[in-house]
């Protein structure tokens, strides 16, 4: 059955080569053939010009012996070059079918991971683990490469059968004894093989762990802490302990194959002194043309990629190895079809809501998770008013933006857009009905006018609208001050790119998401928007805050009392549920845990006043 597999595996690798180009699949055949046939016939020819060199020395060059040693060579040099030219031209072709190839199996992986509209797959464990072997990260070798290579390798296998049917023509048996040799000691050596792609394959959780130890040395947005805490040494030591950890079960199968391996080794190392011995014996006893000797002799070693394993052995299975970890997250997630963009105007959420989102009954627990993060939650948001939500860390606010934005599914209750079960409508349609700001907002290593745009990719930038965007926002005088405006690169990764502060970054965010309102989007969730804004930029977006939620259902999350008092209504999120809603004045005079975290948070300011003597910044 394993076998079966690893047919299947191959016939699917080549067929992956043949329909991405059927030049380079007849190319590669033809250096198939190549590798079959070149170094047996480079052997008999040179054994020929060896065999013709003592007639060709008495008779001289002139003579029909010193004309059948010159053909002779020059067929000998012609394999030879042939031989020569083999490896450049592979190159170029492994070259052309890795990057053909790499892009083929980039998208299929794009397009499974984004077949699910959510995000709950991402923190799937299993997914992760297919991913990153898909990847080839897990054994470390191209997958894309897997074609190519297994040509590569069944071309060398063929040389050696080649050579053995070579020596069948000096001794039938003698080609056949060697044959027989390779395929007795075949099975322990592709176990060999397997067992120890299949201990990287097993070991993909530690050593993704491992990688991830490795990854905080050096990628500057960890690098940082590495640094100040001090913990280069312990980023070492657990990055070496989670390989070993992840690699003893391999080493340990390792050593107990090894022992079968060597057993093999013994029985091959008699079949090729048997077939050596044989030579000499003949050589000594009987007349044995010079010719045939200087064949037959090196054409024994000639036999030997029949069934020796090398290193491509153990790359080819590495490659192969990431193939159905595609297939299979490709069968689970399924894959997107055509353009991965759904027009925001033609989908069945188009233009919604008209009337209200309601959240009914609404429940929903992490997967593995004990308890609800939310439950028996209902609330209503009028189409084109604004709503504040308020809680304490951990009530489950942002949890309620990706149920809003279908990014996880509720696990009881049901939201509904003016009447309609959200679950039936197409959620990447109705994800283009919203404008985000995630309170881990992205960061894109792109221009400005990028960043804020390709929210919208396809479309061409709107000047107009940007210019719009960034006005609401209030990003305008930060874009105008930029070395080169809306073209200023944001990444210092990038010669000429700069970077922005992390306030400086939300107002961008924000600019974003106003730029999709601007293009259509109906719905604007604005998780934290002010967080990291300081004081002065915080009152510009109180005073702005009509004007960007203008029109829009909107929904703002934040902690700072000065961004959510002007929403229509204020709901705060306790315990899973709603437990009060109301105008910023009405939950005042209520006196319940709104105006309990109003006046804590108002106190704290009160007093650095006084402290500071009634200055502020
Ligand atoms: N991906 C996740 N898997 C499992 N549990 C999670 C996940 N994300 C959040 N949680 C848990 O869900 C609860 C609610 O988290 P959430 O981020 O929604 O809170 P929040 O109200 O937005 O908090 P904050 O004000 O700190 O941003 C927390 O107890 C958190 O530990």
């Amino acid at each position: 059955m394993p076998d079966q597999a690893a047919y299947r595996t191959r016939w699917a690798a080549w067929r992956m080569l043949w329909s991405a180009s059927r030049t380079l699949s007849l190319t590669a055949l033809a250096l198939l053939a190549a590798d079959a046939v070149l170094p047996s016939l480079t052997l008999v020819a040179m054994g020929w010009a060896t065999g013709r060199i003592p007639a060709a020395v008495t008779h001289g060059v002139d003579s029909p012996a010193g004309h059948a040693l010159l053909w002779s060579l020059t067929l000998a040099a012609c394999c030879f070059a042939l031989s020569m030219l083999r490896g450049p031209a592979q190159d170029v072709v492994s070259a052309a079918a890795r990057a053909r190839l790499t892009a083929t199996l980039q998208e299929r992986l794009v397009r499974a991971v984004s077949a699910p509209a959510g995000i709950a797959h991402l923190e799937d464990p299993e997914v992760l683990d297919r991913l990153a072997s898909a990847q080839g990260e897990v054994v470390g070798q191209q997958p894309a490469d897997a074609p190519i290579t297994l040509l590569q390798q069944m071309g060398s296998r063929l040389g050696g059968l080649v050579a053995c049917g070579v020596l069948s023509t000096y001794r039938w048996w003698l080609g056949l004894a060697l044959l027989t040799a390779w395929l007795v000691v075949r099975q322990p050596l592709r176990a060999l093989v397997r067992s120890r792609v299949g201990t990287y394959r097993r070991a993909s959780r530690p050593l993704r762990r491992c990688w991830y130890f490795l990854g905080l040395a050096w990628r500057p947005q960890w690098a940082k802490e590495v640094r100040v805490f001090g913990l280069g040494e312990w980023v070492v030591s657990e990055a070496s302990r989670l390989y070993t950890e992840a690699m003893r079960p391999s080493w340990r199968s390792v050593a107990r194959l090894n022992l079968r391996v060597a057993l093999c080794a013994l029985l091959v190392l008699a079949a090729y002194g048997l077939g050596a011995g044989t030579l000499a014996w003949d050589a000594s006893h009987h007349d044995v043309p010079l010719r045939t000797l200087a064949t037959m002799l090196p054409m024994l070693l000639a036999t030997m990629p029949v069934g020796s394993v090398t290193a491509t052995d153990f790359s080819l299975e590495g490659m192969l190895s990431a193939l159905p970890d595609l297939d299979r997250l490709e069968a689970d997630l399924g894959s997107v079809e055509g353009d991965l963009t759904v027009d925001q105007v033609t989908g069945d959420a188009a233009g919604l809501p008209r009337e209200a989102i309601r959240l009914e009954g609404l429940a929903f627990r992490y997967p593995g998770a004990e308890h609800d993060v939310l439950h028996d939650l209902d609330l209503e948001l009028p189409a084109g008013r604004s709503l504040a939500l308020v809680g304490v860390n951990g009530a489950g606010k942002t949890t309620l933006v990706t149920l809003l934005a279908r990014l996880r599914e509720p696990t009881g209750g049901r939201i509904t857009v003016d009447g309609t079960d959200l679950a039936a409508l197409d959620a990447r349609s109705w994800q283009r009905q919203l404008a985000v700001v995630f309170q881990d907002f992205t960061r894109y290593p792109l221009t400005v006018a990028e960043n804020v745009s390709l929210s919208l990719r396809g479309d061409p930038p709107d000047p107009a609208a940007l210019a719009r965007a960034a006005d609401r926002a209030g990003a305008a005088e930060l874009i105008a001050g930029l070395p080169h405006g809306w073209d200023t690169v944001l990444s210092p990764h990038y010669t000429g790119g700069t970077d922005l502060s992390g306030g400086q970054w939300q107002r961008l965010a924000l600019t974003r998401a106003l730029y999709a309102v601007e293009r259509g989007a109906r719905v604007l969730i604005l998780d934290e928007p002010t967080a990291q804004l300081d004081v002065r930029a915080e009152a510009a977006f109180y005073d702005r805050f009509l004007a960007i939620t203008e029109g829009t259902t909107s929904v703002i999350i934040s902690h700072r009392f000065s961004t959510v008092r002007r929403a229509d209504r204020i709901a705060v999120l306790d315990g899973g549920r709603i437990t009060e809603t109301g105008g910023h004045d009405e939950l005042l005079a209520a006196d319940g845990q709104y105006a309990e975290l109003f006046h804590a948070q108002a106190a704290r300011f009160t007093g650095a006043t006084a402290r500071t003597g009634g200055r502020t910044n």
